[in-house]
């Protein structure tokens, strides 16, 4: 600080002619004078122009003796020195004061909003009967470290979430409401650690700032493992149509299901008149009238199995609008992304997935919702439609260039001028929007992809925007065309001028068992699946650097 005053005064004797004591007073920043003193004589102290004008006249004008006037000059210059060195501390101190102040008072606001969030947070791992008012979006957002487990040391504790949350919370917010069906459910928990690491323990759930440190926040996307609490009762079996391989399967998997694993089977109505014609002792199998009736399934079905491709696994997830049990993902296409079981090996496969634990992979599903312009002043909207893949914009059968305004959390992005638009999951990274261009992004990575399908520019590259944020894709109302929607490549909608797409990541995401863990399944399948960075290797036969 520079307004710290110094006065310097000097206590000559005259007839001695010489320098006799002085004395240095400053005043700090916080108004302390005499913070620091020194000389021999504390009394008398004048102001720093006193003294220099009384020095100036003793020189001028008394014709002192050399050796006094070079004295006098020799003293001067020392206490310009300690002034200025003390001045210099002065300044050091205060800053720091200054500076102390605060971080202190940074950290004790980063405290008490911790505080207030560890009151306002319900506990995870506490079982539905505990605690009722859980949802899945703990287990995507905010994921708790218990000190103790199972009477294991902390560092070996895994983070963990009942279904009965997942259930609780889909049942507040799903429109259909079936509690009266929670008990028949069996019950699972979610557990996801790092391997045991000792150094685990210390992460901090949020950013948090300590003597001046900066700690990041837990990792979301860790090994998850699914762990039944009561054994699953219910399965609901998806399967691809017009396959007679898929069919010839489904007919021995449903009865292996019910005979040695005693399981209540569902099936779709068209596979069940497929069993019926096989035989008439398949008429244990359950199914439903309609598509709404499905949508009341979900609290009694505890697993759900799919044969086919990827395309079944977005089918079976679409079926629920709101929750989803875990899917065990049968490989019975050409692909198979979401598929790492081979249907071959069927009974060792649920034979471990029934018994659990298993790894899963949780998948992020995008929730869009139609805005009209039209009925922009009106209550009902349209209702929102989850994808697991991605949500498309695009010119359809128009031969125009889009033209699509977009927005993230209310700021202008862009406008896209081209074929259109992709919003992927994570999931979907590797499907659509990797044909367009977009980066193949591991499916636990929280995150909305932005991709444009053949912009009509030289410099629009994708983007990936954090999971937290909401997406607007809107037709401008100068627009030349309208703009067509579809969701995972289904269920084409258009979008007229003034029309607007809202996008965000859904709190229902799609748990699917995996063959080893999620990302040794994700590895194999850009490998197996795409053949990622196939080449043959170079031979060591040829020149080399020396
Ligand atoms: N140009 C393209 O690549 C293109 C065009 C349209 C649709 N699609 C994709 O097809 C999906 C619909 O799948 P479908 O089976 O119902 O249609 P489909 O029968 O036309 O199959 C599309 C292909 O995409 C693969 N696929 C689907 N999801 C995938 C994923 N997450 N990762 C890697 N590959 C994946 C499928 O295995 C299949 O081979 C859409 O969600 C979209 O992503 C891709
Ligand atoms: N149960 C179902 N009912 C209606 N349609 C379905 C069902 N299961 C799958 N489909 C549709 O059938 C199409 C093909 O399915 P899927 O992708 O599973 O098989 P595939 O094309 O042989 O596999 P892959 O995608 O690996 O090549 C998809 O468009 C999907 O939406």
């Amino acid at each position: 600080r520079l307004d710290n005053e110094i006065s310097i005064s000097f206590f000559l004797d005259h007839r001695k002619n010489s320098m006799s004591s002085y004395k240095l007073n400053y005043t700090d920043s916080f108004g302390n004078g005499d913070v620091n003193s020194l000389g021999s004589n504390p009394e008398n102290g004048s102001s720093l122009a006193q003294s220099e004008k009384a020095v100036e006249e003793l020189l001028i004008q008394q014709t002192p003796m050399l050796a006094t006037d070079d004295h006098l000059i020799e003293f001067s210059e020392a206490l310009r020195t300690v002034a200025k060195a003390l001045r210099g501390s002065a300044e050091g101190k205060a800053l720091a004061q200054a500076e102390a102040a605060e971080w202190k008072r940074r950290y004790e606001l980063e405290r008490s909003k911790n505080q207030e969030l560890l009151h306002k947070a319900p506990l995870n791992g506490v079982c539905a009967d505990e605690s009722s008012n859980k949802g899945m979006d703990h287990l995507a957002k905010s994921p708790r470290r218990h000190g103790q487990e199972n009477g294991k040391p902390e560092r070996y504790s895994l983070e963990r979430i009942c279904s009965h949350d997942v259930l609780q919370d889909g049942e507040s917010n799903s429109p259909n409401g079936c509690n009266n069906k929670l008990k028949r459910k069996a019950s699972f928990k979610l557990s996801w650690g790092c391997k045991g690491q000792a150094n685990d323990q210390h992460k901090k759930e949020i950013v948090s700032f300590e003597s001046g440190n900066i700690t990041t926040a837990d990792r979301s996307s860790k090994q998850i493992s699914l762990t039944w609490e009561t054994n699953p009762q219910t399965v609901i079996i998806f399967t691809k149509p017009n396959s007679t391989s898929v069919r010839v399967l489904s007919v021995e998997m449903v009865r292996w299901l019910r005979e040695h694993k005693g399981l209540n089977v569902y099936v779709e109505p068209r596979v069940k008149a497929e069993l019926l014609s096989e035989s008439c002792s398949f008429d244990f199998v359950q199914t439903w009238e309609d598509d709404k009736e499905i949508s009341l399934l979900h609290p009694k079905v505890d697993l759900v199995i799919t044969l086919g491709g990827d395309g079944t696994v977005l089918w079976a997830a679409s079926m629920f609008k709101g929750p989803v049990p875990p899917i065990v993902p049968f490989s019975m296409g050409s692909l198979g992304f979401m598929t790492p079981f081979h249907s071959e090996q069927y009974r060792d496969c649920l034979e471990a997935v029934l018994k659990g634990p298993i790894s899963i992979t949780l998948r992020h599903r995008l929730q869009c919702h139609i805005i009209r312009d039209k009925a922009r002043h009106d209550y009902e909207t349209e209702e929102n439609t989850l994808v697991l893949n991605e949500v498309t914009i695009d010119r359809g059968i128009s031969s125009y260039l889009t033209n699509l305004e977009c927005y993230c959390d209310n700021s202008f992005v862009t406008c896209v001028q081209g074929d259109g638009l992709i919003l992927s999951t994570t999931s979907g990274s590797t499907a659509y929007s990797l044909a367009a261009g977009g980066s193949m992004v591991h499916p636990q990575v929280p995150g909305i992809l932005f991709t444009p399908i053949c912009p009509h520019s030289l410099s629009f590259r994708p983007l990936i925007l954090p999971d937290h944020v909401t997406v607007r894709v809107q037709v401008p109302f100068n627009s030349r065309s309208s703009a067509w929607v579809s969701f995972d490549g289904k269920g084409r909608k258009q979008l007229e001028a003034g029309d607007a797409l809202v996008c965000s990541i859904a709190p229902w995401p799609v748990s699917t068992a995996c063959q080893v863990e999620s990302t040794h399944d994700f590895l194999r399948s850009i490998h197996d699946g795409l053949h990622w960075n196939l080449r043959k290797t170079q031979s060591s036969d040829g020149p080399r650097d020396t």
